[in-house]
């Protein structure tokens, strides 16, 4: 369970900056305070309400690993202003600690060469906290042939 603290009147939105997961798969589901948003094809950030009766499902950084490319993990962040605290429960699918990540051999091919290295997820995890800006190429970044 995450918890944002509703932000004093005069206060900028907050919440969590801009990033893609790293896991292999996010399931979300939140109280009534909306603020979690994505980021359309287009470069236009759109709200993504998670409701009383659905989740919300992304596939995390790991997942586009494993499919060499083809799952693709969305940009998202939360931004919210008002008087109540947002609550989320978060699901993070990950790999279990010493786990390498690799690509499955049945998304590579001659027309579709391996995209990245295998690598370990604890390691990966690691780095990830330590990068701020171009959250979108993360994955590319660190593991891209
Ligand atoms: O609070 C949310 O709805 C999203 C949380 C999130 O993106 C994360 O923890 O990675
Ligand atoms: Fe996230």
């Amino acid at each position: 369970m995450i918890k944002y603290t509703a932000p004093a009147k005069e206060e900028p939105a907050v919440g969590l900056s801009e990033h893609t997961d790293i896991n292999y798969l996010t399931i979300l589901c939140q109280n009534e305070v909306q603020g979690l948003k994505i980021i359309t094809k287009e470069g236009e950030w759109i709200p993504v309400d998670p409701g009383n009766d659905y989740f919300v499902v992304f596939v995390g950084e790991s997942l586009k690993a494993w499919s060499n490319g083809r799952l693709h993990p969305p940009l998202h962040q939360v931004v919210f202003r008002g008087l109540k605290d947002r609550l989320t429960c978060a699901v993070f699918l990950k790999p279990k600690p010493g786990q390498v990540v690799n690509t499955a051999p049945e998304f590579v091919s001659y027309d579709h060469p391996r995209l990245y290295k295998p690598f370990s997820y604890g390691e990966f995890h690691e780095y990830s906290k330590t990068v701020f800006t171009d959250r979108v190429n993360i994955l590319k970044n660190y593991a891209g042939i």
